[in-house]
């Protein structure tokens, strides 16, 4: 099966929340207080999907408020080196800063994310810095869950949604949940379901649904039996290395297997899934295959040291998608 979207649009994809700095341990397999190396790359959840998606092939714009000083610098001319359109990435005027995570890995399977966050430039996006002329250029606005952490972010994004579903631009929303930026889980609740309700693909952890729906331990079949009541025409549900799941209003359901591989961290993982996902969807591929391109950007992305320089080519993901059905017992 496959999902339809706008053909004459200009933009492929057009992701809207922040694109920050990673600086990830040079010297890993210990804990962050013995790691005196960190490799700075761009960052940001919606920002690695884009450059991601742009690296496949995607013509991909972003929207997002970066600070006045050397990182905002770094990154908008980072994003405009792989190719993504940084036309509405506005510059603050009020002294806020760069998002910075701080990675931690301390085994292949033990690995956290140290965030410096406070009075970050992403959340200070205001609704008059979204523009409505760029939005109906897109097939797709991707909207980050973090971007609705907080004001006036959350009405920028709304806002950006407001466009999209008046221009007919399909709304992707990648849960994306950062604890530490929500007041409470009650809240996030509130704006992760509003969204959700009204997009049209719905991405995120079994971890993040039970977020969004304010549970300790949902099952996928309740996620949709609600989502599927309102616009969402494509759930996608992850389970980490267990794989994911694709099921669709019509009611069919397809099964993600996660490609085995030599585990660098684990992070970066959702975000090649994602920007793969959805590169394979807006190519005219089915949803399976779709699966498949997800997977397998993240079997490769995992093996790597970054999230958004370790994003593959298609020719990378498509030769891993061979070899390992040649070889059908290398999936988990
Ligand atoms: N250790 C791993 N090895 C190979 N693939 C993985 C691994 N962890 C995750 N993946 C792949 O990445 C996808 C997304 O991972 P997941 O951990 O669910 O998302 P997130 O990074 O957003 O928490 C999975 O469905 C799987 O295909
Ligand atoms: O999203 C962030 O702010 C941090 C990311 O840049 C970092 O690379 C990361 O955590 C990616 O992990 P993922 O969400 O599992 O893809």
């Amino acid at each position: 099966m496959k999902v339809q979207f706008n053909s004459d649009r200009e933009f492929d994809i057009i992701a809207i929340g922040r694109a920050c700095i990673d600086l990830n341990a040079v010297e890993y397999n210990r804990p962050m207080e013995e790691t005196m190396t960190f490799k700075k790359y761009v960052g940001g959840s919606p920002a690695n999907i884009a450059i991601g998606a742009s690296k496949l092939g995607l013509k991909a714009g972003f929207i997002g408020k970066l600070a006045n000083d050397q990182h905002g610098r770094f990154i908008e001319q980072y994003m405009r080196g792989v190719g993504v359109d940084t036309s509405n990435m506005v510059v603050d005027t009020e002294g806020h800063k760069t998002g910075l995570a701080f990675t931690e890995i301390k085994s292949p399977e033990e690995c956290s994310i140290l965030m410096y966050r406070d009075e970050v430039a992403d959340l200070y996006l205001q609704p008059s810095e979204v523009e409505e002329s760029y939005i109906k250029k897109g097939k797709v606005l991707l909207v980050s869950g973090t971007a609705l952490a907080k004001s006036p972010s959350r009405e920028a994004v709304l806002k950006a949604i407001h466009f999209a579903k008046k221009n007919d631009v399909k709304v992707v929303f990648e849960l994306d949940y950062r604890g530490y930026t929500w007041a409470s889980p009650e809240e996030t609740s509130v704006y992760y379901s509003l969204v959700a309700e009204q997009s049209d693909v719905v991405v995120g952890t079994r971890d993040e649904f039970d977020v969004m729906e304010n549970v300790a331990e949902g099952s996928n079949s309740e996620t949709i039996n609600h989502l599927f009541k309102y616009s969402p025409e494509l759930v996608v549900i992850k389970h980490g290395v267990e794989g994911s799941y694709a099921y669709t209003k019509s009611g069919a359901t397809y099964r993600g297997k996660a490609y085995l591989t030599k585990v660098l961290k684990t992070f970066g993982a959702g975000d090649s899934y994602a920007s793969a996902f959805l590169y394979a969807l807006i190519s005219g591929k089915d949803i399976e295959t779709a699966l498949k391109f997800g997977s397998a950007s993240a079997a490769i992305v995992v093996s790597k040291h970054s999230s958004s320089e370790a994003m593959p080519t298609v020719s990378e993901i498509e030769q891993l998608i061979a070899v390992r059905s040649e070889k059908a017992e290398q999936t988990v």
